[in-house]
């Protein structure tokens, strides 16, 4: 079968970040799976013998053809459901653990539909990348997307996984990271706060006054001279509520 670059289709080979990611997710009987890209099933089988019940999406036609015939025994059980599309388009099920190793590139997409759902656990690998923009709390790869996901929860890096686990091996390495719905920081007003900190980070080089200016709102002197990434999300979180 021939993989495809724009479906993000890097299967895992390595057992061992399976199993990991299975521990990672502390599963038990009890728990509903949502797995986003399900491919060839390697992570799928391990989550069928850990949890209660799985719900797979898959976009491409090729592999839910594979899977319908791997999990035939467990789809006539009921205890795996798999939905054929999008997954940033296709309703998703309710479920209280999201385990998958995802599409690079809906990362971002996917990530805030999962940060405004309910549910208790993620575990997610990530491109290295876009993980290390998730949980930085300053500097360069400090962004709009590492202040506002704090708005919605707390998030790790579990482990860093080398491109070699994955065939086609991708040009970049990966990370397991671990997403749970305790906010880090309190916000009061999420369309204000996301309007402030997009404003922020329009432009990285841009200083903070220029964005109190445009906004219309007062910031204390220190603040005005500050570059959007060495602002905390708490100062952002408290200045959001003067918008
Ligand atoms: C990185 S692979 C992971 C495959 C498998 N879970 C594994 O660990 O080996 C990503 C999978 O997501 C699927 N995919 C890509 N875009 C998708 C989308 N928008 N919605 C659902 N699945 C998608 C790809 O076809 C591929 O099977």
């Amino acid at each position: 079968m021939k993989f495809s670059k724009k479906l993000g289709q890097h299967i895992l080979i390595d057992r061992g970040v399976v199993s990991r990611i299975i521990r990672y997710a502390e599963l038990k009987r009890t728990d509903t799976v949502l797995e986003v890209g399900c491919g060839t099933g390697i992570l799928t089988e391990q989550l069928l013998k850990h949890a209660g019940k799985v719900y797979g999406i898959e976009k491409d036609k090729r592999f839910v053809k594979l899977l319908e015939n791997k999990f035939l025994g467990e789809i006539n059980e009921g205890k795996f459901v798999l939905i054929e599309g999008d997954a940033l388009k296709v309703e998703w099920p309710e479920f209280n653990k999201f385990v998958s190793n995802i599409p690079y590139q809906i990362s971002s997409e996917l990530t805030f539909r999962l940060l405004k759902r309910k549910y208790e656990l993620a575990v997610v690998m990530y491109q290295k990348e876009f993980a290390e923009r998730l949980v930085a709390r300053s500097g360069k790869k400090y962004g709009r997307l590492s202040v506002v996901a704090r708005a919605y929860a707390t998030i790790k890096i579990l482990e860093h996984v080398k491109a070699e686990a994955f065939r086609p091996k991708p040009k970049v390495d990966s990370s397991i990271v671990i997403i749970k719905p305790i906010p880090e920081i309190n916000v009061k007003n999420m369309e204000s706060f996301e309007k402030l900190v997009r404003e922020a980070f329009s432009s990285r080089r841009k200083k903070f006054g220029k964005t109190a200016e445009k906004l219309g709102i007062d910031v204390p002197e220190d603040l005005k001279n500050e570059r959007p990434e060495r602002i905390p999300p708490e100062v952002f979180a408290e200045l959001s509520k003067r918008l």
